[in-house]
C-alpha cells in the first residue's frame, strides 16, 4: 500500500473529481419550505440582537448558509460549531483560532449537554451587555437543516425554565410582509436587567451546494438526506477519506488480538474479549452482554477489517483507480463484520453502506473535521 501526504484540500479536490463523486451529479435538495423559511429569517433578523449561528462542528464551513452570510456578519453573531463530541478536538482548536483571528465569536458546543449550553448562553450574555444598553434583548438560533438546532433550543428551553421557573413568552408584533407567515414571536427568557429572550423557533437555512464534495459533505453529517446522493456513494466517499487520511492505520491497538478472529457472529464473544482482554470479562458480567458490547465488539470488527484491507491492499493509492478498486473491496469485506447477509450483491452494498454510515455518524469510527481550516472564509 503506497500513498503520498495530502492535506484535507487536496484530498478533497481530489475526491471531488472521482467517479464515485462524478457519477450522481451535484447534490441537489431545497425542499420548497427552505426558500420561504429564509425569507421569514430574513424579515426575523431584523429584530434580533444577537444571532446564534447554529453550524456541524464537523464542517464549520461547508454548514454556513452563504446566501445570508452578508447579513449575518453584519448582525452581531456568535458561530456554535455544535456536534463537538463528534469533533476532532485538535482540528477543533484550530478552528476556533482561526474564527477568533477574524474576530468573529464562536464556541465549541454539545447541543445535547446543559453545561456546554449554558457556556453559550452566558457568551451570549456577554456579547449582548457589552454593547447593547437596551432593556429587552432578543437573540435568535440560525442553521442549516440537522445541525442541531431544536436540541439547542430544548436545552436553552431547560436551562431557562431552571432560572425563571414561571416563563413569560413575549410577543412581538407581525413579522414579514407575506401573509400566513408567522404572526408571533415568542422566546425563553433567559436573563433578568437586561431582559434576554431566545426565540423558541429556530429558523432553518438553505445550505448553499457549490461543488460535489461540499454537497457529499452536507449528506454524510445529515444536512441533505441520504437520498439525494445515495447511501453507496456516501459510504465510498467516507471509505475515500478515511483511505486517503491512513484514519484505520490509527487503529492499530486492535491489531494483533483481532488477527485471531474469523468474523462468524457466534465467535463474536470470544473476539471481542480477544480485544478488550479481561477486563471485557468483567464487563460481560456486569453487563450480561448488553447491546453496548455488541455494537463494541462489531466497531472493532469493522475497524479491524478496515485496517486490513487497507495494510494489505498493494496498489498505488496516489491513482484514483487503485483507491476505487480498494474501497469496492473494502465494501464487500464489510458486510462479515457488519453481518449483512443477502443474494443480491447490490442490496449488500446497499445494506453495509448504511451501517457504516451509522457508525460514522454516531461517532463510533472515532471523531472528525471534514472542512480544511485553511479555507476558512466567512
Ligand atoms: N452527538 C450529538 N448529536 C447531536 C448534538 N446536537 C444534536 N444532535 C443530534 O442531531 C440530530 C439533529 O438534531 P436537531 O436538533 O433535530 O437538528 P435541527 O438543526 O433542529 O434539524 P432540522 O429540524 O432538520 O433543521 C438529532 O439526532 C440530535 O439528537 C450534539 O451536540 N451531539
Amino acid at each position: 500500500m503506497k500513498a503520498g501526504a495530502e492535506g484535507i484540500r487536496t484530498i478533497g479536490r481530489r475526491i471531488g473529481k472521482m467517479r464515485f463523486a462524478v457519477s450522481g451529479g451535484v447534490v441537489q435538495w431545497f425542499p420548497g419550505h427552505m426558500f420561504a423559511a429564509t425569507r421569514v429569517i430574513r424579515e426575523r433578523l431584523k429584530l434580533a440582537d444577537l444571532v446564534i449561528e447554529v453550524r456541524d462542528a464537523r464542517i464549520p464551513l461547508s454548514s454556513a448558509n452563504e446566501d445570508l452570510q452578508n447579513v449575518l456578519s453584519h448582525k452581531r453573531r456568535i458561530i456554535a460549531l455544535n456536534k463537538k463530541d463528534l469533533a476532532n478536538p485538535n482540528m477543533m482548536h484550530h478552528w476556533i483560532r482561526s474564527f477568533d483571528s477574524k474576530k468573529q465569536d464562536c464556541i465549541a458546543v454539545n447541543a445535547l449537554s446543559k453545561h456546554s449550553v449554558s457556556q453559550l448562553l452566558a457568551l451570549a450574555e456577554l456579547k449582548l451587555k457589552e454593547v447593547s444598553s437596551k432593556d429587552t434583548m432578543l437573540v435568535m438560533v440560525v442553521g442549516v437543516p440537522n445541525v442541531g438546532k431544536s436540541a439547542l433550543i430544548n436545552s436553552i428551553h431547560q436551562i431557562a425554565v431552571s432560572r425563571f421557573p414561571v416563563q413569560e413568552k413575549i410577543k412581538r408584533a407581525t413579522v414579514g410582509r407575506l401573509p400566513g407567515v408567522t404572526q408571533d414571536i415568542a422566546g425563553f427568557k433567559i436573563s433578568n436587567r437586561p431582559s434576554i429572550y431566545v426565540l423558541d423557533t429556530p429558523g432553518i437555512l438553505v445550505p448553499r451546494i457549490h461543488d460535489i464534495e461540499t454537497g457529499l459533505k452536507l449528506a454524510l453529517t445529515g444536512a441533505v438526506k441520504d437520498s439525494a446522493v445515495g447511501e453507496e456513494r456516501l459510504a465510498q466517499y467516507l471509505l475515500a477519506i478515511l483511505n486517503i487520511r491512513k484514519t484505520p492505520l490509527h487503529w492499530n491497538n486492535l491489531m494483533n488480538s483481532a488477527k485471531q478472529s474469523d468474523g462468524s457472529s457466534p465467535e463474536l464473544v470470544e473476539r471481542v474479549s480477544s480485544i478488550f482482554g479481561n477486563s471485557f470479562h468483567k464487563r460481560r458480567k456486569a453487563l450480561d452482554v448488553t447491546d453496548i458490547m455488541y455494537v463494541e465488539g462489531l466497531v472493532k470488527e469493522v475497524m479491524y477489517t478496515l485496517f486490513t484491507t487497507l495494510s494489505e491492499y498493494d496498489g498505488d493509492l496516489d491513482d484514483d483507480a487503485c483507491l476505487e478498486s480498494l474501497i469496492d473491496i473494502q465494501l464487500m469485506s464489510l458486510q462479515k463484520p457488519l453481518k449483512v447477509v443477502h443474494k443480491s450483491s447490490e442490496v449488500v452494498r446497499t445494506m453495509v453502506s448504511k451501517k457504516l454510515l451509522t457508525l460514522f455518524r454516531t461517532g463510533k469510527l472515532g471523531p472528525f473535521i471534514l472542512d480544511d481550516v485553511s479555507e476558512a472564509i466567512m
